[in-house]
C-alpha cells in the first residue's frame, strides 16, 4: 500500500495541504481535478522527483527515498522526454534495468502488440508521440514494478490503443496497483476502483460515479458564469467583457 502522511508542498502558494491518504494494493485509483489544482505536483513529490516542504511517503514500511521503494514504482509522467539518440529498443532495456523483477525477454512481443515491431530498432527521435507514449506503456508493464503511477498516460493514445492498455492493465490487476491522473471518463467509468478529487490543496476520496463527478465539478468550478460567457460571446452579446 502506497501510504503518505501529511504531505505538503509549496511553492509560491501553498499547493498542497496537509494531504494524508492511502493507495490500496491491486486497485485502480484516479486523481482528478481542474488544471492547475496541485495533480502533478502531487505525484511527483510521491516519486520523489519533487522534494515536499512536509510529510512522509511509504509503500509498507519502505520510505520513498529508499531503493526498495524505486524500484516498487513505476512513473510515467505526462511532460516525458526520451533520449532521441536511442533506439526503441535500447531505451526499454535501459529503462529495465534499473528493476530486479523486469521480464526483459518479452519485449518483442510487447512490441509486436503495440504496433511497434517495425521500429523496434530505430531512433526514438523518429518516434510520434503516441509511439512513445506506448514505449513508456511497455516499459512499465514489463518492469513488474507493483505500483504503475500516470499522469495523463491514455493522453495522445489512439482508441484501439487505449482500449489494449485497459484490457492489459485489468488483467495485470492481481498483482499490479495503478493510480493514475485520468479525466479520460472511460476510465474514470470502466477501468477505476476510487476517485480522488484534488480541490484547494486536499485530496479527498470521491464516492460516486463518473457522472456524479462531473455534476459536481459543474457546481463547483464556476463553470456557470462561463457557460454563460460563452453563450453571450456565441450570440455577439455587446456586452459579453463586462
Ligand atoms: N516548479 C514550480 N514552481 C512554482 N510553481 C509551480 C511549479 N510547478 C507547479 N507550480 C504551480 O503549482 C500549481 C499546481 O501545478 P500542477 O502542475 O501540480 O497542477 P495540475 O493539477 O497537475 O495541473 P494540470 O491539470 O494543468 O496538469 C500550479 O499553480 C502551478 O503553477
Amino acid at each position: 500500500m502506497i501510504k503518505i502522511e501529511h504531505l505538503s508542498k509549496k511553492y509560491k502558494r501553498l499547493v498542497l495541504n496537509d494531504i494524508s491518504v492511502s493507495f490500496p494494493e491491486k486497485q485502480v485509483s484516479v486523481i482528478v481535478g481542474i488544471n492547475g489544482s496541485g495533480k502533478t505536483t502531487f505525484l511527483d513529490c510521491i516519486v520523489g522527483l519533487k522534494r515536499p516542504s512536509d510529510g512522509q511517503i511509504w509503500i509498507d514500511s519502505h520510505h520513498n527515498q529508499s531503493d526498495t521503494f524505486k524500484e516498487q514504482v513505476f512513473y510515467i509522467p505526462s511532460d516525458f522526454y526520451l533520449p532521441d539518440y536511442m533506439t526503441g529498443n535500447e531505451y526499454i532495456q535501459f529503462v529495465l534495468a534499473r528493476y530486479p523483477n523486469a521480464d526483459r525477454d518479452k519485449v518483442d512481443s510487447f512490441f509486436e502488440l503495440y504496433d511497434l515491431k517495425e521500429a523496434k530498432n530505430q531512433l526514438l527521435e523518429s518516434y510520434s508521440f503516441g509511439m512513445k507514449k506506448k514505449v513508456q506503456i511497455i516499459a512499465a508493464v514489463l518492469s513488474n514494478a507493483p505500483y504503475v503511477l500516470g499522469d495523463e498516460l491514455f493522453n495522445g493514445l489512439d482508441f484501439e490503443t487505449t482500449l489494449i492498455t485497459v484490457k492489459l492493465f485489468q488483467a495485470l490487476l492481481s498483482h499490479r496497483s495503478f493510480v493514475l491522473i485520468s479525466h479520460n471518463m472511460t476510465i474514470i467509468n470502466h477501468f477505476c476502483d476510487h476517485i480522488f478529487l484534488m480541490s484547494n490543496g486536499k485530496l479527498v476520496p470521491f464516492t460516486g460515479d463518473a457522472s456524479q463527478l462531473e455534476a459536481e465539478v459543474l457546481r463547483t468550478e464556476s463553470v456557470h458564469d462561463k457557460i454563460t460567457f460563452i453563450q453571450r460571446y456565441a450570440t455577439f452579446d455587446d456586452n459579453v467583457s463586462e
